[in-house]
Formats: C-alpha cells, sequence, structure tokens
C-alpha cells in the first residue's frame, strides 16, 4: 500500500511538472517575453500557440516565390524575406516575432549590431540550430560555443594563414582553369558562337572541387559522396524549414527520416574514408606534419597530439562534424557570391570591361600572383558592393545567454536575436538614396568611408565569430573572376529570371544562364 502510495504521489509529481513545462513553454513564456518587449515599445506579429509566426513566414514566402523581379532590380527584401519587409513596415525596424516557441527580435540597427556581435563575454552566443541543418552542415565551429568553440577554432585557425593561402593560390588557379577550359571546348562545339552556361551549378562544382583539394587533400570526385549527401539534406532542410519543431521528432522512423538516416549515414561513411584513407597515408609532399598541415591534416594531427596531451582531444565525431561544416560553408557562400557576380556584372557591361581592363593591364594573361591580386582595386570594389547587395549570408543569429540590459534595450535571457544582414546593406539611412543601386565607387575610400556607419557591411560577419574563411574565399572568388575575364565576355541570357531567394544562402531560384563568349586575346 505504501509503495502504491509513493508511486501514485510521484507520478502526480512527474505528470504535474510535464504539464507545466508544457504550459511554461507554450503560453507563460510568450505572454512574459511579450510583455517585456511591448513595456519597450517593441511589437510584432501576434503568437500562435506552437507554430508562432512560422505559418506567417511560409504564406509570405510562397507568395514571394511566385514573383519575378525586374533584371535591373536589386531591391530583393520583398523576394527574399518578405516577412522582415512586412513586418517592418507594420512595426518598425526593431520587432519581435516567433520561430515556433522561440521569440526571435530582428535588430536592424549596424550599432547594436556591433555591439552583438562584437561582445568577447559570451552574452550572445549561437542559438541551437535546427537538428536537420545540424544533420547536413555538422555541429562544428560555426555552430559550437564556449569552450569547445575556443578548442575548434584555435585547430582551424591554422590552416587559413596567409602563408597557407598563398600556396593554395595555384590549386585554385588550376581548378578553375579546367573549368573554363571545358566551357571555351563547349563553346568550340557550337562554332565559336555563345555557348549558355549556367553558372550557379559550376560554380557550385568549382568551388566544391577547391574546398576538397585545398582543405581535405581530395578532388571534387572523391568528395563528390559528401557534396550530393549534404545536397540532399539540405533539400529536406527547405522543405521542412517552416515546418513546426516537435522534439525528439527526427527520431521517429517515418518513411522521410529513414531517408534522411540513409542520407546521414552515407555523408558520415563518406567523410570517415576520406579522414581514414589520411590517417592510414604518411603525407609525403613538404609539410611539417606527418598527415599534412592542410585543415584535415591539422585536425587529425591534434587529435593524435591528443593521445599524449589529455584535454586537447578532436575526436573522431568532432573532425567528421567539423568536415560537414567546412565542406559546407567553403562551398555555398563563394558559389553564391560567384554566382551573383558574373549576374551583376552581365548586366553592367561597362564595369565587365572596366574589370577586364583592370586585370589585363595587371595580370596580362597570366595566373594572377598575390601581389597582382593586391593591385585589382576595381575588382575589390565591385565584390564589396556584390557582396552589400547580393550578401551570400542573408541573417546572422545570436541568443542572450541571460538578461541582458544595453542601451535602452532588455533583453530576456534565451530570446534570440536575428541580424537581416541583407536588410542593413541596403537602409537608405546609411548607404544613400541610391541603397538599390550597383554603385561599386561607393567603395572607393575603402570599406568604413562607404556608408553612414563604419560597421554597416556585415557580409562576413564580425567580431570574434567572423568568418574563419574570409581571405580564402576573397582569394578564390579574384582569382576565378581574373580568369574568366581573361577568356570570356558574358552577357545575360534572355531566359534569365531574376528570383534570389532564401535557400540558407542566397539562392538564384531558377539559376543563372549566361551567354559565354570566348575571347581572342
Ligand atoms: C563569400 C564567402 C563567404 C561569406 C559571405 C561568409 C560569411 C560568413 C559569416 C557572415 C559568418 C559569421 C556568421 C555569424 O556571425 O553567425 C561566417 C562564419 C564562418 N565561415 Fe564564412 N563566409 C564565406 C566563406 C567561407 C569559407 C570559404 C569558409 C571555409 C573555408 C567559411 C567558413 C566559416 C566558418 C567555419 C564560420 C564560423 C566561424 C566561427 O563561428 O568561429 N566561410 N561566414
Amino acid at each position: 500500500m505504501g509503495c502504491l502510495a509513493i508511486a501514485l504521489v510521484s507520478f502526480t509529481v512527474i505528470f504535474i511538472s510535464i504539464i507545466w513545462q508544457i504550459c511554461r513553454i507554450l503560453f507563460w513564456r510568450p505572454y512574459v517575453v511579450t510583455r517585456c518587449f511591448r513595456k519597450q515599445g517593441i511589437r510584432g506579429p501576434p503568437y500562435s500557440v506552437l507554430s508562432g509566426s512560422l505559418h506567417e513566414i511560409e504564406r509570405l514566402k510562397n507568395a514571394a516565390r511566385g514573383s519575378v523581379l525586374e533584371t535591373s532590380s536589386n531591391d530583393i527584401i520583398q523576394r527574399v524575406v518578405p516577412h522582415y519587409h512586412r513586418w517592418s513596415l507594420d512595426y518598425g525596424d526593431t520587432f519581435l516575432y516567433w520561430f515556433g516557441t522561440q521569440p526571435r527580435i530582428c535588430i536592424s540597427d549596424p550599432e547594436l549590431a556591433k555591439h552583438i556581435l562584437s561582445n568577447k563575454f559570451g552574452c550572445f552566443i549561437k542559438p541551437m540550430t535546427r537538428p536537420l541543418l545540424e544533420k547536413m552542415a555538422g555541429r562544428g565551429l560555426g555552430l559550437v560555443n564556449g569552450a569547445d568553440w575556443v578548442k575548434h577554432r584555435r585547430i582551424t585557425s591554422p590552416a587559413f594563414t596567409s602563408g597557407k593561402l598563398k600556396v593554395m593560390m595555384k590549386r585554385m588557379a588550376e581548378c578553375t582553369l579546367s573549368m573554363l577550359h571545358e566551357w571555351k571546348n563547349q563553346s568550340f562545339v557550337a562554332h565559336n558562337q555563345c555557348k549558355m552556361i549556367e553558372v550557379n551549378g559550376e560554380f557550385r562544382k568549382l568551388t566544391a572541387d577547391i574546398i576538397a583539394q585545398t582543405a581535405f587533400g581530395t578532388s571534387y570526385v572523391q568528395g563528390r559522396e559528401v557534396f550530393e549527401a549534404q545536397r540532399e539534406l539540405r533539400q529536406c532542410c527547405r522543405a521542412s524549414i517552416a515546418d513546426i519543431l516537435i522534439p525528439w521528432s527526427l527520431y521517429l522512423p517515418t518513411p522521410e527520416n529513414l531517408g534522411i538516416w540513409k542520407t546521414e549515414r552515407r555523408l558520415n561513411k563518406a567523410l570517415r574514408s576520406i579522414i581514414e584513407s589520411r590517417l592510414n597515408s604518411q603525407v609525403s609532399r613538404s609539410s611539417d606534419s606527418v598527415h599534412g598541415d592542410d585543415l584535415l591534416g591539422l585536425m587529425i594531427g591534434e587529435s593524435e597530439a591528443a593521445k599524449t596531451k589529455p584535454g586537447l582531444k578532436l575526436s573522431m565525431n568532432e573532425i567528421i562534424e567539423e568536415c560537414k561544416m567546412f565542406f559546407f560553408a567553403g562551398q555555398d557562400t563563394t558559389s553564391t557570391l560567384l554566382s551573383w557576380t558574373v549576374f551583376l556584372l552581365s548586366s553592367h557591361q561597362e564595369w565587365q570591361d572596366r574589370l577586364r581592363q583592370e586585370v589585363l593591364k595587371e595580370c596580362r594573361m597570366g595566373i594572377p600572383d598575390s601581389d597582382m591580386l593586391a593591385k585589382l582595386k576595381l575588382v575589390n570594389m565591385v565584390f564589396l558592393e556584390v557582396l552589400r547587395l547580393y550578401s551570400p549570408v542573408i541573417t546572422t543569429f545570436r541568443k542572450a545567454s541571460k538578461d541582458i540590459k544595453f542601451g535602452n534595450l532588455i533583453i530576456p535571457r534565451d530570446t534570440c536575436i536575428s541580424i537581416p544582414v541583407v536588410k542593413i546593406h541596403r537602409m537608405e539611412k546609411y548607404w544613400g538614396e541610391d541603397a538599390n543601386e550597383f554603385n561599386p565607387l561607393r567603395f572607393s575610400n575603402g570599406v568604413s568611408e562607404a556608408a553612414k556607419h563604419p560597421n554597416a557591411l556585415i557580409a562576413f560577419g564580425m567580431g570574434p565569430r567572423a568568418c574563419i574563411g574570409k581571405k580564402f574565399a576573397m582569394l578564390e572568388a579574384k582569382i576565378v573572376i581574373v580568369l574568366m575575364l581573361q577568356r570570356f565576355s558574358f552577357f545575360l541570357s534572355p531566359d534569365y529570371k531574376h528570383t534570389p531567394m532564401e535557400n540558407l544562402t542566397l539562392q538564384p531560384q531558377c539559376g543563372i544562364p549566361i551567354l559565354m563568349e570566348p575571347l581572342l586575346l
């Protein structure tokens, strides 16, 4: 009898505490957070139980996806993030919305963004991401926090020093030349007429090849299994991004989940085999470490060193997660930057001509070295302008790790902060009336002088968690564009539809078909 009573009491306590947790998440917390922000004059779309603002986001995005913009228009906010557009009109530049039950405050002020991104005291951390996204992009450097982040950043940083980047330039150029050679052959097939190339797909393959070779010492063909598995998982991510997140739902054996698990196993197996083949081979090139001094070699070396120096350990699983992150981040963003650069240079022929003149003056028809690249002022300005108008990263997120007060703003603990990069980059308040125009000359006096706020350009983030691959990406993008300008004239195909959209990064929904004409210089 006594045991039964204890069991009954325990069951009741557990039951009540579960009910309380559910009520807290679904009703109490939204009420408290909404009230806290309302007191500060910050409003937003109403909270719907469980789904928050997700249905509204999905409705607005679906409507936007049916539209096609004028090719000459760089005013892409309404199509890419229509919910930010709608809610800024209704509630002002700072507003509160709900990603399911997670509160998100959208902050478009570069000064506040600077404080949040530059904070070094752990007040603003990387939020948990969707489990499916984590399966695809890996729980690596970009997602971990605290001591884990310090360890991962310390291990991976030496792979991107200036000396290492200089060595990588040759590889980058070789991969690019092989792609351009194929294009040229295709053009000859068409009797030297213009050939239509869908550049977004081509740049994806190219940047995949480059990151596979430079960071992992493998080729695109060997890394193909990784990229294909990541692409499949990415499609699942895209399909489910507006779904209500039900904890543990990814562990239910539904037909969809079984497919996801299978792809995840393929991805892990492919990465494990790349890592193991490096472990088994003594690297013959001139490097300090037996495992090589590229990114993969550094991670494996650290893991080996950990056998004698405990505490620094990077386990096999951690290496796999980090590989996923770099395979994804190293490929997706730079290919996006290149795609939009070619789009803008095709629709601004005068700029394409100016860049070609500069390239031919500084590099002639040769492969550019780092000194030559440093002299390409116009090329640099064009890339900055592309990063401003078509920033591959659309929004940056942080989470308040505790209740935080700064300036007039009080942010309750666990509130997610969304910094809409794509919006800050075209606010007239900072960029002037021509904010939506393609005008690389605004960067004539450098980045900090281009806008009314020195930190209004945040394409690579800011502060301790700024992009680790920034120099790598800029070097790669410059080499590709230089080699392209030397060999081809390019024009927008009449089939082009201007349809930028959010698909983790800023993607062209209908691709970017470009007419390539080989140059006979
Ligand atoms: C045009 C190309 C690129 C753009 C626009 C870009 C943009 C960004 C941005 C905005 C962040 C900061 C995100 C945040 O604050 O939450 C970031 C972080 C990161 N990027 Fe990039 N990125 C590019 C290329 C690359 C490349 C080529 C690599 C790898 C080779 C890379 C690897 C990473 C990693 C690992 C992080 C996380 C850093 C950390 O949290 O410490 N990115 N990137």
